[in-house]
């Protein structure tokens, strides 16, 4: 793709102060009407790179109280056992079990009752009440009883696809050869590569194929502020998969819980490490010929701690990488089958222009094509159209760098 950004020319034109006037005033019309046409382009790039600041603005704000958040003291999760009359109660922490009687803040006690679960500090003092809004279990699982995705929906990975069938599909649907044969299937699948390549969609893909129910978790929300929070969320996965098998658990950015660990040894690395040592034990616990298989996918492969890759545990890796050229033309033939397109769209030509493109970034090229059709008020998509969005999509890449190197900000 590329990224420098096209600055128009200043407009230049010699004009001889001895032409007649008629003349030159016609040469000054003409440098005229060029300066109001750089004008021009140079204010639509201007709002270009402002919209861009704006949303970086936006996500560097969100980012901040993110961290923000990260940042602020710790609570830890707890369940209320028992209230008892003299403005006590016993709450259980979640983690390590610990049960604890502690007191209660008449403002809180009117509030609370057995089996709500709540925040607690380091002196197990209630600090507020989870309501449901904020039960992580059911935020933070996806749960799709029999995901809609097939293998005819994803191109330019078959090699990819044969691999997660054999790993995952087939010990599902036939046990036995397994049994007769006297091996065991792989433990786990790590599936690998840059983002948008169809990792989602392949697991996805075994769930539909095999009937399972498909349980979705993001590493990002297995590390919470609260403590005990990762690994009871890790219990709660594998539980919800035992009571919908046959089930695959999809763990996404699973470098969340599994990064090489540092020498640091804050709170919040000991309950990351907690979490990923709560999902080994759970795997290490259930049958590797059950109705459960686990995939987890991630960007940073360099990054994970290999503790996670020995037998046993995610011991079937692959990688999923970027589409090549026949690759790119079959999704882009998939992303186009629902839209009428056409018969003049030359693929080839566009499988070609979209080197580095990633899969999500091809659907996105035939949604933008789609909307040129649509402003232009036609209800076929032409070959014009894909170029269109193919010079929007890298005209928005080289305002992230323009933006990016403060190009226009000085
Ligand atoms: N190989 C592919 N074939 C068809 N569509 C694809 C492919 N890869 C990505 N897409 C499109 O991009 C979207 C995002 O893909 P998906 O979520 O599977 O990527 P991912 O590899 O899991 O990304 P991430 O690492 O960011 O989670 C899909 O919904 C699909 O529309």
């Amino acid at each position: 793709m590329s990224r420098s950004p096209s600055i128009p020319d200043r407009p230049h034109r010699d004009i001889d102060p001895d032409l007649p006037d008629d003349e030159r005033l016609e040469a000054l019309r003409g440098h005229y009407a060029d300066l109001v046409d750089v004008n021009e382009q140079l204010s639509e790039q201007l709002e270009n790179a402002e919209d861009r600041r704006r949303k970086l603005r936006e996500r560097a704000d969100r980012v901040e109280r993110e961290n923000e958040t990260l940042k602020s003291s710790s609570l830890y999760i707890a369940t209320v056992e028992d209230v008892l009359e003299n403005d006590e109660v016993i709450v259980k922490q979640h983690g390590n079990n610990q049960e604890v009687l502690t007191d209660v803040s008449p403002r809180i006690l009117e509030q609370v009752s057995a089996g709500d679960r709540v925040a607690v500090n380091d002196s197990f003092a209630i600090q507020t009440i989870l309501d449901a809004e904020t039960d992580a279990r059911a935020q933070s699982m996806e749960i799709t009883e029999k995901p809609a995705v097939t293998y005819a929906d994803i191109g330019g990975i078959d090699e990819q696809i044969r691999e997660v069938r054999e790993a995952v599909e087939q010990p599902l649907a036939e046990p036995e050869l397994f049994d007769e044969v006297g091996i065991e299937p792989p433990s786990g699948v790590l599936l690998y590569g840059p983002p948008g390549t169809g990792k989602t969609m392949l697991a996805k893909a075994v769930a539909h194929e095999t009937d399972a129910t498909f349980i979705k978790m993001a590493g990002s929300e297995l590390v919470r502020k609260f403590i005990g929070e990762g690994s009871r969320l890790v219990r709660d996965l594998f539980e919800m998969a035992r009571e919908r098998q046959p089930a695959i658990i999809f763990i996404d950015e699973i470098d969340a819980i599994a990064t090489t660990r540092t020498e640091s040894k804050t709170s919040g690395d000991a309950e990351v490490q907690r979490t990923m040592m709560q999902l080994l034990s759970e795997m290490d616990g259930f049958e590797a010929r059950g109705e459960i298989r686990i995939i987890a996918a991630t960007n940073r492969f360099d990054m994970l701690d290999r503790a996670i890759l020995r037998p046993g545990r995610f011991d079937r890796l692959i990688e999923v990488p970027e589409p090549d050229r026949d690759g790119r033309e079959q999704i882009l033939q998939i992303h186009t089958r629902g839209m009428s397109v056409s018969d003049a769209v030359d693929f080839e030509v566009l499988s070609e222009e979209t080197e580095g493109y990633s899969g999500a970034e091809i659907e996105s090229l035939a949604t933008e094509a789609g909307m040129f059709a649509i402003r232009d008020d036609r209800d076929e998509v032409n070959h014009g159209d894909f170029l269109e969005a193919l010079e929007k999509i890298e005209d928005d890449d080289s305002s992230d760098v323009i933006s990016s190197a403060g190009y226009f900000y000085q």
